[in-house]
């Protein structure tokens, strides 16, 4: 059965970063009709099983969306596109009228989203408010393949920085990564499920400290273990 993350999302809404603002990707109703200038941009929820998901990752899903009924847990949405509101609020920081242009905003996506049907990142995102914890259900497909038959390590590690950078977001609300390490300790074959965990272990100040590990499907196999330092951007300063 194909079940979305709507309803547990919408208590997401409540979540605030630090500064009191709305955790932007979070926020958004689902599946939406947005207008962006003249143009309506639908907002289609990415996290849904499709018919590429294996076996695997469907039975995750599931098991994660029943931890999702007790509201401990928290299906999160993803996007192919970033929205407006995240629009607006990285507008802040990007000074530079050029990188923000309306135009060339409506064409962006996101990388991990921007793969046909299961040739590249099919993923689901929950996260665990009590914990301050996200996990990750990863299927990586055939078009990220480094050696053969396994993910390409940068794969990896785009996953990794998703899925640490959502626990810095939602603690920390508009951030970036400055620091991802990561150790590669088993090859990932393709087209198999991972489970990647994350959590976050010290805020301070600006910084947030955020480690995790990738798992295979059945726990038997540490293939990385990883550590990131995201930093809460400064309305002040711009990046550009
Ligand atoms: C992260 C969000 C993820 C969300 C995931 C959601 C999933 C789907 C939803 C939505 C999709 C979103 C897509 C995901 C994307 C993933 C994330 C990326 O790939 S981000 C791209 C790669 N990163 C950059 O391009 C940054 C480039 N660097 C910078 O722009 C700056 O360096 C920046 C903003 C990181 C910091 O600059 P300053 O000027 O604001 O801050 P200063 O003053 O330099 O540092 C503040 C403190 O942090 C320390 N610090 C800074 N960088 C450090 C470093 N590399 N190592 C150690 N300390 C560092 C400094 O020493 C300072 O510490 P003291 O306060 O003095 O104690």
């Amino acid at each position: 059965m194909l079940r979305s993350c709507a309803a547990p999302l919408r208590s997401l809404g409540a979540l605030r970063g630090p500064r009191g603002g709305a955790c932007p990707p979070l926020c958004e109703p689902r599946p939406a009709l947005r207008s962006f200038s003249s143009e309506k941009v639908i907002y289609k929820d990415f996290s849904i099983p499709n018919p590429s998901w294996s076996k695997d990752l469907r039975l995750l899903f599931d098991q994660f969306m029943k931890k999702c009924e007790d509201g401990s847990w928290k299906c999160l949405p993803l996007y192919k596109h970033g929205s407006l509101q995240r629009i607006q609020d990285f507008k802040t920081f990007f000074h530079d009228p050029k990188f923000t242009k309306e135009d060339v905003m409506t064409q962006t996506r996101l990388f991990t989203s921007s793969f046909e049907e299961g040739l590249g990142f099919e993923h689901a995102m929950f996260y665990n408010d009590v914990e301050k914890r996200t996990v990750c259900l990863f299927q990586g497909g055939l078009y990220l393949e480094g050696m053969p038959g396994f993910l390409h390590g940068g794969a990896i590690a785009t996953m990794i920085d998703s899925t640490l950078g959502m626990s810095a977001l939602i603690a920390g609300g508009i951030v970036m990564t400055a620091n991802l390490n990561i150790n590669f300790k088993r090859p990932i074959p393709l087209c198999s499920v991972v489970v990647i965990n994350s959590q976050v272990d010290k805020v301070e100040g600006r910084k947030i400290f955020v480690s995790g590990n990738v798992q295979s499907a059945d726990e038997k196999t540490l293939h990385s273990e990883a550590t990131g330092l995201f930093i809460q951007l400064d309305p002040d300063k711009s990046l550009t």
